[in-house]
């Protein structure tokens, strides 16, 4: 059973990308299918709006609950997770990724001006798996990226996706941390060297090393995901 994705958004033009290389041969392998709908052909005024202004004040423009109930509506079954990007939802993280991998049917809501009437979520709570996300702590300009972010990290732990399995194999098995530097030919570039140990064939020592580097990286890049911190 393929992974089905439908995304919503006013931008159907951002999703051009998931066209493209790993994404795109996920489509074509029929292993994900993916669909864009834009949101205004689900508006019913002459002018296809989708905001309005904010109840009880304050800047910017919210998007109206109505659009979004018809186009969603038009997709949902009762084993849909509806994903809302909003700068406001728990973090979305590599272990999100994988339960996304897993899941039957994503639809994705991208908002836009200042975020989605919340009576959006309140309204698919009680009927679907409803999961308000961010990718991170910083605003963007709406949800469009997000969700390209989300549909990528998640696509690609779906089995059969990547050509290689043995890189999950070695992601899921890192070290708390990031990862060690990577080095490819030539063996001296401008004048610097590959260590010398990747080149030396001792698989016990290169291990070592590895383990070393991803350690000094993450004690100087991300001390947040030292064990212990
Ligand atoms: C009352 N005020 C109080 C301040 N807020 C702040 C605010 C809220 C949204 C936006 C723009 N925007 C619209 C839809 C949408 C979805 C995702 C994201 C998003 N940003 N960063 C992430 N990691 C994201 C993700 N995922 C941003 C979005 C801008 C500013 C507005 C209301």
């Amino acid at each position: 059973m393929p992974l089905r994705i439908d995304v919503i958004t006013i931008f159907p033009d951002y999703f051009a990308p998931l066209q493209l290389s790993l994404m795109g041969k996920a489509q074509q392998s029929g292993l994900v299918t993916i669909a864009i709908h834009d949101l205004r052909e689900f508006t019913s005024d002459r002018h296809r709006s989708v905001d309005d202004t904010p109840y009880g004040g304050g800047a910017g423009m919210v998007m109206t609950p109505e659009p979004w109930g018809q186009a969603i509506d038009a997709v949902v079954t009762d084993q849909s997770t509806l994903i809302v990007p909003t700068p406001a939802g728990k973090l979305f993280s590599q272990p999100v990724a994988a339960e996304l991998a897993h899941s039957t049917h994503l639809i994705f809501a991208c908002g836009r001006y200042e975020g989605i009437d919340q009576r959006v979520v309140e309204y698919y709570r009680p009927r679907i798996d409803v999961r308000e996300l961010s990718i991170g702590d910083y605003v963007l300009a709406g949800g469009d990226v997000a969700t390209l972010a989300m549909i990528e990290a998640s696509v690609r732990l779906v089995p059969g996706v990547l050509g290689n399995p043995e890189s999950l194999v070695e992601e899921s098995h890192q070290l708390p941390g990031v990862e060690y530097p990577s080095y490819t030919k030539p063996p001296t570039w401008r004048g610097l060297d590959v260590p010398e140990v990747l080149l030396s064939g001792h698989h016990d020592q290169i291990a070592r090393w590895r383990a070393e580097q991803s350690t000094i990286r993450t004690t100087h890049n991300r001390p947040d995901l030292l064990p212990g911190s």
